[in-house]
């Protein structure tokens, strides 16, 4: 068989806007239904969500027939998650709290076999479309896309030596962390958070690694992707399904 490829990687590579939704409910049932619905791209948290390691499998899986890119988050920038989640053939890490280039260089070690890399080497793997990719270890990194979460205040002095890290794709803004280290907990909608974001994306576009962000509000992911944001969030699906849900209870009287 032959590698899949990343198209992901490649439209950040081109500088295309890939618009993205978070999947923070467990199980392949609703990744499947989520993959249906249009968006570039799909993350898979296992960080702030209850779906766990194992459950990624049947995720990835599921939402593989649709033309939509799996994004999986891993819960921190741990080498032995990164090999278990590169193993069921996710091609796209996005890693939280990434803080410094060197932290960095241990994420893009944890993407890649030795020489380059320190990934653990499994034969029979989804990844390796369970032995039929040739020569998949010395191929796997060129398909393989590395995002880092720049997510705290003291992170954003160091955005410019993370982005020269080879091996970085792109870099993402954690709005929640980032408002919370920046002393606005719970409120990443505050001015000076958001100008906060917009000079961060604009300083990662400017290196030339894609830029990133998570937001609900429309108008300010807007404002984002015309900073140089290229992979951009606008969605959680369980705050899309609650606040649908609770619409409708409001509508009969209820809630
Ligand atoms: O800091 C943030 O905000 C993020 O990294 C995104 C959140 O973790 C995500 O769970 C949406 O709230």
């Amino acid at each position: 068989m032959t590698l899949p490829l990343n198209h992901f990687k490649r439209a950040l590579k081109e500088g295309r806007q890939q618009i993205g939704l978070w999947n923070t409910i467990a199980g392949p049932v609703v990744a499947e239904a989520l993959a249906g619905t249009g968006f570039d791209w799909l993350l898979i948290d296992t960080e702030h969500s209850l779906t766990d390691v194992p459950d990624v499998l049947g995720m990835l899986q599921a939402v593989s027939a649709y033309p939509i890119s799996p994004v999986v988050r891993p819960a921190a920038n741990d080498p032995v998650l990164f090999k278990r989640l590169l193993d069921f053939g996710a091609q796209t890490l996005l890693v939280p709290y990434v803080q410094t280039a060197k932290e960095a260089q241990a994420a893009v070690a944890a993407m890649r076999y030795p020489p380059r890399g320190i990934r653990g080497a499994g034969g029979t793997i989804r990844a390796n479309r369970f032995g039929t990719v040739d020569d998949y270890m010395n191929r796997a990194e060129q398909e393989l896309c590395l995002l880092v979460q720049v997510e705290t205040a003291a992170t954003l002095d160091q955005i410019e030596a993370i982005a020269a890290v080879d091996g970085v794709d792109g870099l993402f803004i954690g709005p929640n962390d980032l408002a919370a280290t920046m002393g606005y907990t719970g409120n990443p909608g505050h001015p000076v958070v958001k100008t906060a974001i917009l000079d961060a994306i604009g300083r990662i576009a400017a290196t030339g690694k894609a830029a990133g962000i998570l937001t609900l509000d429309r108008d300010f992911a807007q404002e984002c992707m015309e900073k140089g944001s290229t992979f951009t969030a606008v969605g959680v699906d369980l705050v899309t399904l609650l606040g649908g849900v609770r619409a409708l209870a409001r509508d009969f009287g209820r809630g």
